[in-house]
Order: C-alpha cells, then sequence, then structure tokens
C-alpha cells in the first residue's frame, strides 16, 4: 500500500507514508449558520492513504495524532465470555470498506473507509472512560436503542461505569446537569419513542461545550444526530484537538429523512417507511369508499423525498408521488391537475403522497412568502399537504358537474415519534457497538455507519459536504413512475439537461461508479444493486 497521509495512524497503516492532499476539510460553508468557531483555523487535514489501482484510504483521525506517547492496553473484550466462543475477536487494522460498489475492469479502486469493530489493543482503560452522551436534532425512531446499547456496550464489553447523558441537546452541556446512564436504568428504553435525554435544534456554543467536557473530565462523547449535529460534532472535534484534551469525538448519525451522504441509509428510515404504510392505507380507504375520492398524505422529508418514494413503492396504493427533487406543476396540459382529473375518470379515485419538501417554490411564489428559519438555521417549510389539497379543491369547485371527496392525512409526528421496529433496533445495536469500539481504539472525529453493509468510521467532513439525494435520473425514480404511471412533469429536454449536470458534476457517465456521490437511491437497497 502506497502512503499518502498527513498523519500515520497508530494501530494500522505501518507503512511509509508521503503528503498527498492538504486541503482544509472543513470549508466555511460546511459551516454555514454555526457560530464561527475558534478551532476551524486548528482544521485537521484529511487523513489520505493511497495505494495500488487507484486505491484510496480516507482516514479518521487518532487520538495519537496530537498526543503520540499514549500508552495502550490489551482489548478487555478478549477476556469476556460472550466473545470466547468467536474465533475472531478483533478486526484486521488492514480492513477497509469500499465505497464504490460497482467496478468494472478497468476501474480504479476509488475511495475506501477505515473499518468499523473491536481493535486488539486499546487507549482506554476502562475505569478511565468518562463517557458522555446526546441527542440533537429532530426525533427519528430508534434514539432510545442506540442510547441503550451505548450504555450496555460499554459496560459489558469494556468494563466502563461512568456513563452520563447530557441533556436536551447540544446546549445541555452549559446549561444543564448530567443524568448517570446505567444498564439499569437504560434497560426498557428501546420500546419508546422519542428521546430519553431529550433534544433540541440551535445553541451550539463549541467553546463552552468543550468547556464542559473538559471541566467534568469526559473523555469519550458520542453525539447523535443529523447533518446538523454532525458539523457541531465535527467542530467540537476540532476544538478539543486544539486543547489537546484526551477525548474521543463519536458521531452517531440520525435522520428520518435519510439524507446524510455515503452511508447506506440512516437508522429509523426503515420504520419510518413501515409506519407510513399505515397512513397511506387510511387515505385509500377513504378515497376508495367516496365518489371521486382522493387521499392525500403528507410524508416527512425536507430536502430528500426517500421516506415518499420507498412508503409509495412499498404501497402500490399510490396514484402520484411528489418530492422535493422532482418539480412539478399544477395547470395545463402534463400538469397535475390535469392528471388527477384523468385518475379519477379511470377509477374513481386516487391517493396522491406529497413530502414535506415538494413544491415549496410553486408554493412560495403562489403566497409571496418570505424565507423563516428554525433555531438552528433550517428553512422552515410551508404546509404542501394543505396548499395541495385546497388547490385541487379549487380547481374542481369550477366543475360542478364532478363532484370529489378529498381527505388529507398529515401523519409526520406521529411517524417520527414511534419507537423503532425490529431491523432498526438491530441497526442501532451495531450503530452503538461499532461507536464504542472506535473510540476505545483510540479513534475520534469520526462518524459510524455502514457502508455498503460494512460498518465503517467516516472522517466527518465526507457526511457533512453534501446531502443525500434521491437521484430522479436512476433507475429507482423510474421504478416509481412505473408503479405510480404519474406523469414525470418533465420535457425531454429537462431530462437530457439532468443528466448532462449529473455527468458534469461527477465527471462520469455511469451513475452506478460515481466517486462518493454514486446512486444514493441504489445505495437506500443496503447492496447498491442496481437491478
Ligand atoms: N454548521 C453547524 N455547525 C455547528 N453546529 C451546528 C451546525 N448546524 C447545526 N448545528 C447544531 O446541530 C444541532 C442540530 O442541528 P439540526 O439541523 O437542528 O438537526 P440535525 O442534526 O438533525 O440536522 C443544533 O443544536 C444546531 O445548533
Ligand atoms: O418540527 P421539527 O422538530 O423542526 O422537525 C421537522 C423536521 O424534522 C425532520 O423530520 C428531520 O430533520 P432533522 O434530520 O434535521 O432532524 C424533517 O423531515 C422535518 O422537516
Ligand atoms: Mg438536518
Amino acid at each position: 500500500m502506497e502512503a499518502v497521509g498527513v498523519t500515520p495512524a497508530p494501530v494500522a497503516a505501518p507503512e511509509k507514508k508521503k503528503l498527498l492532499d492538504l486541503k482544509d476539510p472543513f470549508p466555511a460553508a460546511a459551516n454555514s449558520g454555526a457560530k464561527a468557531s475558534s478551532a476551524s483555523k486548528w482544521a485537521t487535514k484529511k487523513k489520505l492513504v493511497g495505494g495500488d489501482a487507484g486505491y484510496v484510504l480516507e482516514d479518521v483521525p487518532h487520538l495519537t495524532d496530537y498526543m503520540p506517547q499514549l500508552p495502550t492496553y490489551p482489548n478487555p473484550l478478549q477476556d469476556n465470555p460472550a466473545y470466547s466462543v468467536v474465533k475472531q475477536y478483533f478486526v484486521n487494522p488492514d480492513d477497509t470498506v469500499t465505497q464504490k460498489i460497482v467496478v468494472h475492469k478497468t476501474s480504479a479502486r476509488g475511495t475506501h473507509f477505515r473499518r468499523a469493530g473491536p481493535r486488539q489493543r486499546v487507549y482506554f482503560q476502562s475505569d478511565e472512560v468518562n463517557a458522555a452522551i446526546v441527542t440533537c436534532g429532530g426525533l427519528c425512531p430508534g434514539l432510545n436503542t442506540v442510547i441503550r446499547e451505548l450504555v450496555c456496550g460499554l459496560y459489558d464489553m469494556y468494563g466502563v461505569s461512568s456513563v452520563v447523558g447530557i441533556e436536551g441537546g447540544y446546549k445541555g452541556f452549559y446549561s444543564k446537569n448530567t443524568v448517570a446512564l446505567t444498564p439499569k436504568s437504560v434497560n426498557d428504553i428501546h420500546k419508546r419513542g422519542g428521546t430519553v435525554l431529550g433534544t433540541s435544534r440551535g445553541g451550539h456554543d463549541t467553546a463552552k461545550i468543550v468547556d464542559c467536557l473538559q471541566d467534568r473530565g469526559i473523555n469519550q462523547v458520542y453525539i447523535i444526530g443529523g447533518d446538523g449535529t454532525q458539523k457541531g460534532a465535527s467542530v467540537i472535534y476540532e476544538e478539543v484537538r486544539r486543547r489537546g484534551l484526551k477525548c474521543s469525538v463519536v458521531g452517531v448519525p440520525k435522520t428520518i429523512d435519510n439524507d446524510i451522504a455515503v452511508i447506506d441509509k440512516s437508522f429509523g428510515f426503515d420504520t419510518a417507511v413501515e409506519e407510513a404504510q399505515r397512513a397511506i392505507n387510511a387515505a385509500h380507504v377513504e378515497a376508495e369508499s367516496a365518489e371521486n375520492g382522493i387521499g392525500v398524505v403528507k410524508l416527512m422529508g425536507r430536502n430528500s423525498g426517500f421516506i415518499a418514494m420507498y412508503a409509495t413503492l412499498a404501497s402500490r396504493d399510490v396514484d402520484c408521488c411528489l418530492i422535493p427533487e422532482s418539480p412539478f406543476y399544477l395547470e395545463g396540459k402534463g400538469g397535475l391537475l390535469e392528471f388527477v382529473e384523468r385518475r379519477l375518470k379511470d377509477n374513481g379515485h386516487m391517493v396522491i403522497v406529497v413530502a414535506e419538501g415538494a413544491g415549496q417554490d410553486l408554493i412560495a411564489r403562489s403566497m409571496n412568502f418570505v424565507d423563516t428559519q428554525d433555531a438552528s438555521g433550517n428553512k422552515l417549510l410551508l404546509d404542501v399537504g394543505l396548499w395541495l389539497s385546497q388547490k385541487i379543491k379549487d380547481h374542481f369547485k369550477k366543475k360542478p358537474s364532478f363532484p370529489i371527496t378529498l381527505k388529507y392525512i398529515d401523519p409526520t409526528y406521529m411517524i417520527r415519534a414511534v419507537r423503532s421496529n425490529a431491523s432498526d433496533n438491530v441497526y442501532c445495536t451495531l450503530l452503538a457497538h461499532s461507536a464504542l469500539h472506535g473510540a476505545m481504539a483510540g479513534y475520534t472525529g469520526f462518524t459510524v455507519a455502514p457502508v455498503n453493509g460494512r460498518h465503517a468510521y467516516i472522517p466527518f467532513y465526507r457526511i457533512t459536504e453534501k446531502q443525500n439525494k434521491v437521484v430522479i435520473t436512476d433507475r429507482m425514480w423510474a421504478r416509481v413512475l412505473c408503479s405510480t404511471n404519474q406523469p414525470c412533469f418533465l420535457s425531454h429536454e429537462d431530462v437530457e439537461n439532468m443528466k448532462h449536470d449529473d455527468d458534469e458534476h461527477h465527471h462520469m457517465h455511469n451513475t452506478q461508479l460515481l466517486e462518493g456521490g454514486s446512486s444514493p437511491v441504489s445505495k437506500c437497497n443496503g447492496s447498491a444493486a442496481a437491478v
């Protein structure tokens, strides 16, 4: 392996290294909306390690990058009876996970991430660890499971008995007392929705947060949250490093919208798609039972329409799925209203699923609306479900010979507040375990998640630099269009332009082979297979 990183990784990759990329991975844009951090000028360099045939490891930071003399200890897992039957306790330090799963004979091997899992030697003694857990941003099914498994994993696998919870999101670091978390106190929490720690938007003050870590002697901090939270975690890591603290900063990505780049999918997404079926079903029953019945269901998805897309495909009762990535229009030939009328004439009823971020430009134009933001700087959305329902009603009011019955269902918070389903529970457990194995092994400044089915440690900048979106020129969206037979609302010319933009953006013609951005839709399948 030809090493081209900046700082040698202590556990693995002992090979010689040369400098490759000294770009600041935390450009100002990545922190937009956040308080400027004193840590930004300390932003660490990317750790890149090159190998044969275009292989690149995008490594994560390690405590020894800035504390080279740290002692190591044998991993207590090797004495754990539960693990004694496992032939290979530990991940091979050279194991990496490929980002590019579809390859050609001549393809470069491309980006890889460090494989998650327990290491032979650890950088913390059990009684030395003071861990803290915080949940930030919007709710998502599975938050409590991640908290539970972090606490139980630290206790049971690593013999750690000092774990505290930070209440109410980032601001809880400096405005509240911590709560002790024990396996007993978290035993049942995975059966409940929400987060036992509470959460919030806004209130990220890097200096005060790191003061808190320092004052309380916290040396492992697990930060569960979405893109905003992970940007916050990244600046916390920078400040921790600047102060030279022995403290691992670990991100666990959370968002119901599934809009986090690089990773296969975010926890809670499966549960959301499953729960959405109940609303779609209700809309279908209502629509079917009325003359020219229309059911409109609004689902979450601020900038990415994954929940709407998957819920539509899963249900097969949906006649039209509207997502933020695919612009639509109402009036005239090829417009939504014409389609609704035709579908009602053909079938006598129909169901429309709309993601909350869809059609925002249309609504803003029709209402002369000025942008507003939440405490975290996220754009506040207008209610597309209500707006759309009203537009459809207004349209048919002008046609007294065509009476309709429209029912609008907004299950968004009901979906977000449920407990996680079985598969999300297992997923959350693996995420928590991967996170704590990484922290114990001295890694820091990373997010953990599966990439093509294997859990990996991913540098923060890779998951915050862009959002995961439905690619409407990919086959998954075509499947939706096939299943609903809805108009695509785009001219041939629009589609060609979009393909061209995609190609320009990724410098390649086959989206399955894209570096970094690859097909996020197909990745949602876990295997990234385009079939
Ligand atoms: N660019 C940023 N830098 C630092 N902190 C941020 C940034 N963006 C958001 N945050 C903080 O992260 C937390 C959660 O962000 P938010 O956007 O509400 O949710 P999510 O993490 O789910 O995207 C908030 O406390 C917010 O202040
Ligand atoms: O009402 P809130 O708490 O701001 O949440 C609404 C937003 O939260 C989300 O569910 C997810 O957002 P986050 O990933 O930022 O938590 C969006 O779909 C939705 O727009
Ligand atoms: Mg977000």
